[in-house]
């Protein structure tokens, strides 16, 4: 079994994946990507520098010059404002490109990694030994995303975040660059009926399983 080993985990908003990818990064000794992180960075500095959204030039040069140290410490990233604004900006070919190469080096560093986001099987790691597509129904989704979100204060509705999460996932899946898709070689994991360790437990096991092969 080779000790190099990279995992990626691509799903949709809230569907667990992070929670995944950061149990599986704990388990084997690797270190963990959280992409989304850096679509969600690249959308607040567009806004915070005064710009729009549908600037996609603002867009561009707000990702070739994005610091990406610190990013997992900023709570401000996690925020509904920084999520809408990731996806609104995700769809330009050129943000893409220009946050590919650290991906890339990120995912191919000496021992692997565990990267999660929404075209890592796909685009970043098509060579990925263990790839998982992590799902649940939307109202299940929406639940945990309004329990974590209300629960540090954010004052939200249950059906806003239905209505965000759902218009979230149909821009993702349905833009031409990169769109949110499960990799033909990726195992489909539904958590609706799962707890987070149940669902790290199906984890575990389809790695398992693919190192094996
Ligand atoms: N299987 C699960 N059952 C219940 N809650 C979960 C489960 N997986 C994740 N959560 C919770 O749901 C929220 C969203 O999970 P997260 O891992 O951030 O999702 P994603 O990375 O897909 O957006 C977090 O508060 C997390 O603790
Ligand atoms: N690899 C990735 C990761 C995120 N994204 C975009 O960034 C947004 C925020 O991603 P995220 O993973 O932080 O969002 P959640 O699933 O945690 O809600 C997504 O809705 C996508 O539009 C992407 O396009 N590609």
């Amino acid at each position: 079994m080779s000790s190099f080993l990279i995992i990626a985990v691509d799903g949709p908003a809230a569907s667990g994946k992070g929670t995944i990818a950061a149990r599986l990064a704990a388990e084997y000794g690797l270190p963990h990507l959280d992409t989304g992180l850096l679509y969600r960075a690249v959308g607040l500095k567009v806004l915070d520098a005064g710009g729009s959204l549908d600037d996609e030039a603002a867009a561009e040069a707000a990702a070739r010059s994005l610091e990406v140290s610190g990013l997992s410490e900023n709570a401000r990233l996690t925020t509904g404002e920084a999520g809408e604004a990731a996806s609104r900006i995700a769809g330009y070919p050129g943000v893409r490109a220009a946050l590919l190469q650290l991906q890339q080096d990120f995912a191919r560093q000496t021992g692997g990694a565990v990267l999660d986001g929404r075209d890592i099987g796909t685009v970043i790691a098509p060579d990925a030994t263990a790839k998982l597509f992590i799902t649940a129904t939307p109202h299940t989704r929406a639940t945990r995303r309004w329990k974590q979100l209300t629960a540090r204060g954010d004052a939200i509705g249950f059906d806003e975040m239905l209505a965000d999460i759902v218009k979230r996932d149909e821009r993702d899946a349905g833009r031409g660059a990169a769109p949110m898709v499960q990799a033909g070689d990726a195992v489909l994991l539904d958590t609706t009926e799962m707890d987070i360790e149940a669902a790290f437990d199906a984890a575990r096991r389809i790695v398992e399983a693919a190192r094996a092969r």
